[in-house]
């Protein structure tokens, strides 16, 4: 004990006001922490390190401004809206029908995002097969809100290499504004929507989708 006290000045500068009593003690007393769990980096001397963070390329021809919602798909939407409505408190509003996009959503919502939970609409629904594959439910896409669809699209396509999906033409999504799926081949398996963020609701129809972002 005497060598290992020795061999760190922090600790032995601890150790004369602190009398470590346990291994966690002394680690804890080593590091600096006081409980919550920290990576500490090689050759930091004990020190905690920051995790190094990249920023995005330079001059992005569009922002994405945040999560929109998240999509549950579920094989019964009345029940889910009631499990999330008693279980969490969460207001949640009425089934809306969107034959466009073959699908009846329900919206949670939540005090920092909103949750979609949907069920297929109709033989064609781009959400029956993904219930055959998981018929409990599950995690169906996540949407982002963009400053501007349109160039997200074509940034995407001929900047990263991420496909968009259908006719790659924005359509109208269940909050009222224009929106795009990518392929979830070409984002870590991930289905990704973008929505247009700032499109005033209500005034776009489906065949306005694509005009009303020029
Ligand atoms: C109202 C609106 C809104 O939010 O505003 C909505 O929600 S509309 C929500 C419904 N609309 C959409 O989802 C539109 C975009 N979705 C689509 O175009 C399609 O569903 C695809 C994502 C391309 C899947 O195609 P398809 O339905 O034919 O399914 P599939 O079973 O043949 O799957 C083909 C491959 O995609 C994968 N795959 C299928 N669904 C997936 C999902 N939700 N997330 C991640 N990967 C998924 C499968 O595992 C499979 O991968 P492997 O090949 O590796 O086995």
């Amino acid at each position: 004990m005497e060598k290992l006290i020795r061999s760190f000045p922090r600790l032995l500068q601890l150790s004369k006001s602190y009398r470590p009593t346990n291994r966690m003690d002394l680690f804890k007393a080593f590091s600096g922490i006081s409980g919550q769990s920290v990576g500490i980096g090689r050759g930091s001397g004990g020190r905690v390190s920051e995790p190094s963070i990249r920023s995005g390329p330079e001059n992005m021809p569009y922002n994405v401004k945040g999560l929109a919602h998240i999509a549950i798909a579920v094989p019964d939407l009345t029940q889910a809206a009631e499990t999330y409505r008693t279980a969490f408190g969460a207001q949640v509003s009425d089934p809306k029908p969107m034959p466009d996009q073959g699908v009846t959503v329900v919206f949670v919502h939540l005090p920092n995002v909103n949750i979609e939970l949907l069920h297929p609409l109709g033989d064609t629904s781009p959400v029956s097969k993904f219930l055959q594959k998981n018929p409990k439910g599950g995690i169906h896409h996540v949407c982002l809100n963009v400053d501007n669809v349109h160039a997200a699209a074509e940034y995407l396509i001929e900047e990263a290499g991420v496909k968009t999906l259908g006719s790659g033409l924005p359509t109208i999504g269940a909050e009222g504004k224009p929106i795009l799926f990518l392929n979830p081949k070409d984002t870590a398996g991930v289905l990704i929507e973008l929505q247009q963020a700032n499109a005033s609701v209500h005034s776009c129809r489906e065949g306005e989708a694509a005009s009303a972002l020029k």
